[in-house]
């Protein structure tokens, strides 16, 4: 369903708490599902009471908060919980470039919560489905891989160019991305990714919306109350056989990384900057440890001043230079004449947000979408003077293997 702004259908919301549920993931009654859950917390949906395609343009961030208020404010709402993500929420996931039209909000008619040991079940409308523990879906069987848009050699190529334009003064950092396709014999299940990716990724946020489904660790803004955070990440090391202190500390000492991390972090705290006080952004970034990578990360907290819901700071904040660059504008151009394919969703903003303002959004990283029996997977990295094409190539590699995994198990 297609509402425009300024005629809402009037939702009827109830939230009630309920017992904890052990596993969210495990509720999922079908494969068209919504999810946002990190170490077994966050929102699963389905069903949806509202859907709208976000139209492309600079402004779809306010265009799809507008859209949102004005469905929001005629519902009527029965929520005694008042904690972030209980009453209606929208699920959603935004094209990674402006002019692209692929961006999508989705107000599931079930959502089961789950927060620091609280949980609950809102539904919209009459009759909700009961709440029963289901089968186990069917794993993706005879998945066969293929080349994407961009292959290994493209890739390779592309980066080179890409260095080539930043030694020649046009850019400081532009992050380039590949694709790969996996088709198997059925419908893949987004129930089995979920579970695959929350198991061996437990600190990353493994969402699902409208058949793009990953876990990212990196979190573009998380807003509950006046508090906001950040978690920002860029440069990567593999998680090889050497000891992980070694590994970390190539990584922490590496130039190249560095350079790259410190124009995601800086231009995160200039974003943040007129819109928070209390700011606080580490002068050195940290060391993030997941079960195939390690990342540099700089994690970002602030109050913000005044009264702006979760996606007003999604629309400042995206593209950061971790998956666009530095400058912004020009390495957008250059990402749509180097890398060309359509990223869709892939490095866009996925994530949730309350009829309060509040919510959880990532960058839609080691990712796929998936539409029946095929899946376009994503991987990219970030590109500055010293970067070496065979290593980006590896480092993309080491990236999708995440979603290959899921994938295959
Ligand atoms: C672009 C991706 O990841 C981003 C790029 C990184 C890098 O270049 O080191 C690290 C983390 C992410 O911000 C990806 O996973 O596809």
């Amino acid at each position: 369903m297609t509402l425009a702004v300024g005629l809402p259908e009037q939702l009827a919301v109830r939230t009630v708490p309920v017992r904890t549920p052990e596993d969210l993931l495990a509720r999922l009654p079908h494969s068209s599902v919504l999810a946002w859950v990190r170490h077994g917390e966050g929102l699963v949906g389905w069903g949806e009471a509202a859907r709208v395609a976000v139209p492309p343009g600079e402004d779809r961030f306010t265009w799809a908060r507008q859209w949102l208020t004005a469905l929001f404010d005629a519902a009527t709402v029965d929520d005694p919980l008042r904690v972030p993500g209980s009453g209606p929420v929208a699920f959603g996931s935004f094209s990674f470039d402006p002019r692209s039209g692929d961006s999508v909000l989705i107000v599931p008619r079930t959502v089961l919560g789950r927060r620091d040991g609280q949980a609950w079940y809102t539904t919209i409308g009459e009759r909700p489905d009961p709440l029963t523990l289901l089968r186990p879906p069917a794993p993706p069987a005879a998945v066969r891989w293929a080349d994407g848009d961009v292959t290994a050699p493209r890739h390779m190529r592309a980066v080179a160019a890409a260095v080539r334009r930043i030694r020649a003064g046009h850019l400081s950092k532009v992050v380039l991305a590949r694709d790969l396709l996996a088709v198997a014999d059925e419908p893949i299940d987004s129930r089995i990714l979920l579970r695959r990716l929350a198991d061996r990724f437990p600190s990353c946020y493994t969402f699902a919306c409208a058949g793009l489904v990953g876990a990212t660790p990196e979190l573009l803004v998380r807003r509950m109350g006046g508090q906001v955070e950040s978690l920002v990440l860029a440069g990567t090391i593999a998680r090889g056989s050497d000891s992980d202190s070694s590994a970390a500390s190539t990584l922490f000492a590496s130039a190249k990384d560095r350079e790259e991390h410190s124009y995601a972090a800086d231009m995160v705290r200039a974003a943040l900057a007129p819109l928070c006080r209390d700011l606080t952004v580490p002068a050195e970034p940290e060391i993030l440890r997941l079960s195939n990578l390690i990342h540099l990360a700089t994690p970002v907290r602030g109050r913000l001043e005044e009264d702006r819901s979760v996606l007003d700071v999604v629309g400042a904040l995206h593209p950061t230079p971790a998956v666009g660059g530095t400058p912004t504008d020009t390495a957008l151009d250059l990402i749509r004449e180097l890398e060309a394919m359509d990223r869709g969703r892939y490095a866009g903003p996925v994530g949730w947000i309350d009829a309060r303002g509040d919510g959880e959004w990532g960058i839609a990283l080691r990712c796929a979408q998936v539409e029946g029996p095929r899946a376009r997977l994503y991987a990219g990295g970030g590109i500055v003077a010293g970067s070496d094409p065979a290593a980006e190539l590896e480092e993309t590699q080491t990236k999708l293997r995440a979603m290959q995994y899921a994938i295959e198990g």
